[in-house]
């Protein structure tokens, strides 16, 4: 690895300052050298995608650390760009953060689980998703804005998981459409060949084919880059975008796709929910010192704002309390944010929302590099069982993200939820207050 050059700290504005220290955080996070020595992180493909590592290693020219606490994960320096690499346009490796990574892990995802997905775009970890999901279960991604969702199906494609993906492009704060879980029944209607028996009628959704190949609409992504974003607003139908052969929707029509809506059973409901709603990136080393060059003026604007920060937060809250009825398991994540507001008060008002709960340890963190942040243990006071932990990821010696998760879910083990929040590329912490 090459010597790391020490840079010059960035004068942080006092505004920021003020910001850092009402939410507990360590200013010197910001001023350290973490982002010329803080590795990134590549995803193998699973599968005989390890095998390919040696092939990697030779192409990228450097040696791949395997992140030990992490299945599938490796690091390496900063400064290696994987885009041009033959192993990344083959579709062997995605780029994809560590702590992204481990948020999915906690989701604790089985095959055959019914996962929803509500902020997909751009899709890294519906890739996740799909690859832990293998071939059974389901998953529907959702996203409020259509040109990023569609850059989601163009990576779907590129990776070959979109099987038993569906992508609605819709707002996830009222998007109440249930899996496909009748699907199941359909797999009677299979011959022994895997063919449809029942007739397919002119109204019913035919097999997705692709108009273009996934490099065709990765090149006119690129070209609609400028354009004007394509975002819902408010309550309106959801709009299909991409479903997979095996997604359930083959052969369904119109008003069976749509009719399958908000229900008070958890039998119909999904098992996973992750919630990644946007958040005001404050929790990124990278980005904050980016405001350098952009001016700590557009930082006031972006970050400090607090009617901005309330209305992320209030996204946050909305689209993790939607209707949890038909919800098992809610991980909600807070990628980019550090702060009290994203993290702690919106799993806060979650719990108000629902009293008959409790916080918990994550298991899938046990192992993890991490600290506690400041997690509220609430006594068992009934049927739902809540679990609710802010954790620091610790990479290198630094500390790299925070997740914090909320796990919601019914005693008797049969409807859970959890939310989660993380701050990905390795980039800041909050000061446990521990
Ligand atoms: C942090 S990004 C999600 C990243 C994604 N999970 C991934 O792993 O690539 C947040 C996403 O939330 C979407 N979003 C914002 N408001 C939304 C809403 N009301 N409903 C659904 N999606 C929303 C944005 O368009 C954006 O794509």
């Amino acid at each position: 690895m090459e010597a790391t050059i020490p840079v010059p700290s960035p004068p942080l504005p006092d505004a920021f300052l003020d910001f850092l220290n009402e939410n507990g955080l360590d200013p010197s996070i910001y001023a350290s050298t973490t982002s010329h020595t803080t590795p990134r992180y590549i995803r193998v493909k699973p599968g005989d995608g390890e095998a390919h590592v040696p092939e990697i290693e030779a192409e990228i020219n450097c040696k791949l650390e395997r992140v030990d606490w992490l299945p599938g994960f490796f690091s390496i320096p900063p400064q290696i760009q994987i885009a041009s690499t033959n192993a990344y346009r083959e579709g062997k490796i995605y780029g994809m953060d560590a702590a992204s990574g481990a948020a999915v892990l906690a989701l604790d995802v089985s095959p055959g689980d019914h996962v929803l997905d509500l902020c997909a775009a751009p899709g890294a970890k519906l890739c996740m998703l799909s690859d832990l999901l293998g071939s059974s279960g389901s998953l529907t991604g959702v996203d409020v804005a259509r040109h990023r969702l569609a850059s989601c199906r163009t990576i779907l494609q590129k990776y070959a998981l979109g099987d038993r993906c569906r992508l609605f492009v819709a707002d996830g704060t009222s998007f109440s459409l249930l899996p496909l879980r009748a699907y199941e029944s359909e797999k009677k209607c299979l011959n022994s060949t895997g063919t449809l028996l029942f007739e397919e009628t002119m109204d019913t959704f035919k097999e997705w084919l692709p108009k273009r190949s996934w490099k065709e609409r990765k090149r006119a992504s690129k070209e609609r880059k400028g354009i004007v974003s394509q975002i819902v607003q408010g309550p309106q139908e959801p709009e299909l975008i991409f479903y997979g052969q095996h997604s359930g929707v083959v052969g369904l029509s119109k008003s069976e796709l749509f009719r399958a809506a908000w229900s008070n059973s958890s039998d119909t409901g999904y098992d996973k929910v992750l919630v990644d709603a946007e958040c005001t990136h404050d929790g990124s080393i990278r980005h904050i010192q980016k405001f350098e060059h952009w001016g700590w003026k557009t930082l006031q604007r972006r970050v400090l704002d607090a009617e901005r920060t309330d209305t992320l937060a209030h996204l946050q809250a909305t689209i993790s309390s939607l209707n949890t009825c038909w919800i098992r398991f809610l991980l909600q994540l807070c990628f980019y944010s550090l702060t009290v507001a994203q993290n702690e008060n919106v799993v806060e008002q979650f719990l108000s929302g629902n009293p008959s709960a409790e916080l918990q340890d994550i298991d899938a963190a046990k192992n993890w590099p991490c600290k506690s942040g400041q997690a509220v243990m609430t006594p068992i006071t009934g049927f739902i069982l809540l679990s609710y932990v802010i954790i620091t990821i610790v990479l290198s010696d630094r500390v790299a993200s925070t997740v914090n998760c909320l796990f919601h879910h019914i005693a008797n083990g049969e409807q859970k939820s959890f939310n989660g929040g993380n701050s990905t590329n390795c980039l800041a912490h909050r000061q446990s207050k521990k």
